[in-house]
């Protein structure tokens, strides 16, 4: 493709320098440019891209997009914001891959992986090829590839929605971090219907303030607009009960479908039960009443799947074969996921790392304990930090004993993590800073129908310390701490 074809995805920049090379990739790392790449200088939270700008002019860059003018042999492309230039370009070059399927973003605090999980299990299960974009990989039908991030950058998100488009998939399903809507990821991205989970507090590091947290997912909801160039219908999800919806649904044009329990909805659920097989639920939908038996545990699973029905309602399912297909999802990986040995005391591996998916998932395991809960809690280095004494709080409150420790402290001193987890502590609790040992104790400490639950890595398989990632697993050390105990 030749530059000025590509420019054509800016709106408004300056050249410097003259040449309309042909452009044979786009690359924002310049360890990854090669003869005719156009490398975008992205400035970083940890280096700035544009210093990298003479390396990748000597590997073969036959032009850059820069934020300022740069003193290089090649035409320099100078644009307002690096990070959306970068989006749009990518969108351009795979040459508008979205518009080949139906495309769903969920955002929201919480529940963003297990909403996208079943509406992906859901369009699977009605023959459907779907792709799956989220924090545990990207899927395309079985095929599994690797992420870092929730949402993927632009570059690696733009190739696999051609990938999806090349092997012909129906419906995509992705995850959309505040952070990527902020720094641009998804821009160019054609959603046909956007979901939101709920907001409560987490990245505060990241966005400052709540308002802002909140208006950074509105951005989804924005960009969903109300064309039909496709010919499908713009739907926005909201949660009746999350007042953040009442923002989204003023920064929308597309149709509004709205899902709750306890305020008024279009898809309402109503006489929620909890046992031990699962939930059930009375469901009303503007044309059908429905008992629903959900094999998920939880409020908040009732929440998920009022979501994942609205999503899959918008998309044109049927409400029988959604929720047929509904009813047999037995979990998401690291989301409430038992580790069974056979022993007589339940232990649980979640996801939760904010204070309200601890606080939520906490009340479930109370109601489920017949004797005591054990509550392993971590807070991650390099995040929010205040959040570190509201979930201590939550953990020591709610459980019997909290055992406080370490998760994924990055750059961060483990025991100072813990000081300031330490400081809103309101029950009991122990302190251990390895994590393996802090898993081994509770398990050693819990008795018969006493509930353990090891919060915070989910899915994760590594622990980072320092720059260090090491192999770790909660389920597997679990499962070890069971078996040495039983011995
Ligand atoms: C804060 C943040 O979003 N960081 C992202 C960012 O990294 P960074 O700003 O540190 O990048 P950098 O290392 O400073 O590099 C800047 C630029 O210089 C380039 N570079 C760098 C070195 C070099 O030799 N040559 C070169 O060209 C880099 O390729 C990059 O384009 O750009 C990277 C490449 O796109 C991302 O992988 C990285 O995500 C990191 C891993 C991260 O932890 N992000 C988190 C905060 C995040 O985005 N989380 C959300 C989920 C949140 C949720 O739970 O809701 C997510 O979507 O994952
Ligand atoms: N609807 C919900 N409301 C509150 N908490 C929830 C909800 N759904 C799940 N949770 C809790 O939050 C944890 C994380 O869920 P999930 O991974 O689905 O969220 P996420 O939004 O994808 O998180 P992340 O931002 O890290 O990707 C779960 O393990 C559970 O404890
Ligand atoms: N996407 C979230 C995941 C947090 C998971 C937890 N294990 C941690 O490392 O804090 C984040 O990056 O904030
Ligand atoms: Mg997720």
């Amino acid at each position: 493709m030749k530059l000025n074809d590509l420019l054509r995805a800016l709106f408004t920049y300056t050249q410097d320098g003259k040449g309309n090379p042909d452009i044979l990739s786009i690359e924002s790392d310049s360890r990854a440019v090669k003869d005719g790449s156009l490398f975008v200088c992205i400035p970083g939270y940890t280096v700035d891209g544009h210093d990298f700008a003479e390396q990748a002019v000597q590997k073969g860059a036959v032009a850059l997009v820069s934020e300022r003018e740069l003193n290089v042999t090649v035409p320099v492309i100078v644009v307002h914001d690096a990070h959306r230039a970068l989006a749009e370009l990518a969108n351009l070059y795979y040459q508008n891959p979205t518009k080949s399927f139906s495309l769903i973003g969920v955002t929201g605090t919480n529940g963003k992986t297990t909403v996208s999980h079943l509406i992906e299990r859901i369009h699977r299960n009605e023959s459907q090829k779907t792709g799956l974009i989220g924090t545990i990989n990207m899927k395309i039908g079985d095929e599994e590839f690797e992420t870092k991030n929730t949402t993927p950058e632009p570059l690696l998100l733009q190739k696999q929605f051609a990938r999806m488009r090349e092997q012909h998939v129906d419906t995509a399903v992705m995850e959309v971090s505040s952070h990527a809507l902020t720094l641009g990821r998804v821009r160019g991205c054609d959603y046909d219907i956007a979901v939101f989970t709920n907001l409560t507090q987490d990245h505060l590091d990241y966005h400052g303030t709540m308002e802002e947290y909140r208006l950074a997912k509105g951005l989804l909801f924005s960009q969903l607009g109300n064309t039909y160039d496709t010919g499908r219908k713009k739907v926005a999800i909201l949660n009746a009960d999350d007042e953040a919806s009442s923002t989204y649904e003023k920064m929308t044009s597309a149709y509004i479908l709205r899902y709750g329990i306890d305020k008024e909805a279009d898809i309402q659920a109503g006489d929620i039960s909890f046992s031990a097989n699962g939930t059930r639920f009375r469901l009303t939908t503007p044309d059908d009443e429905r008992e629903v038996k959900l094999k998920l545990t939880g409020k908040f699973s009732v929440y998920n799947a009022l979501a994942a029905i609205s999503a899959c309602l918008a998309n044109g399912l049927s409400l029988d074969r959604i929720l047929e297909n509904l009813e047999a999802i037995d979990g998401v990986p690291g989301r409430f996921e038992l580790v069974d040995e056979g022993q007589d005391y339940p232990v649980i591996v979640d996801y939760a790392h904010t204070p309200d998916s601890l606080e939520n998932v906490l009340v479930t395991v109370k109601e489920m304990a017949v004797g005591k809960v054990f509550a392993v809690v971590g807070c991650g280095g390099d995040r929010d930090r205040t959040k570190r004494p509201l979930m201590a709080k939550i953990a020591s409150k709610l459980a019997d004993t909290a055992v406080l420790t370490s998760d994924n402290p990055r750059s961060e001193d483990p025991d100072r993590i813990l000081d300031d987890m330490v400081e809103g502590v309101e029950g009991e609790y122990v302190r251990i800073t390895d994590r393996s040992e802090a898993i081994h104790y509770a398990i050693r400490h819990a008795n018969k129908g006493d509930v353990v639950l090891i919060a915070g890595k989910g899915h994760e398989t590594y622990q980072i310390i320092g720059d260090q990632v090491l192999d770790f697993d909660d389920r597997t050390i679990a499962r070890q701490a069971i078996k040495e105990r039983k011995s």
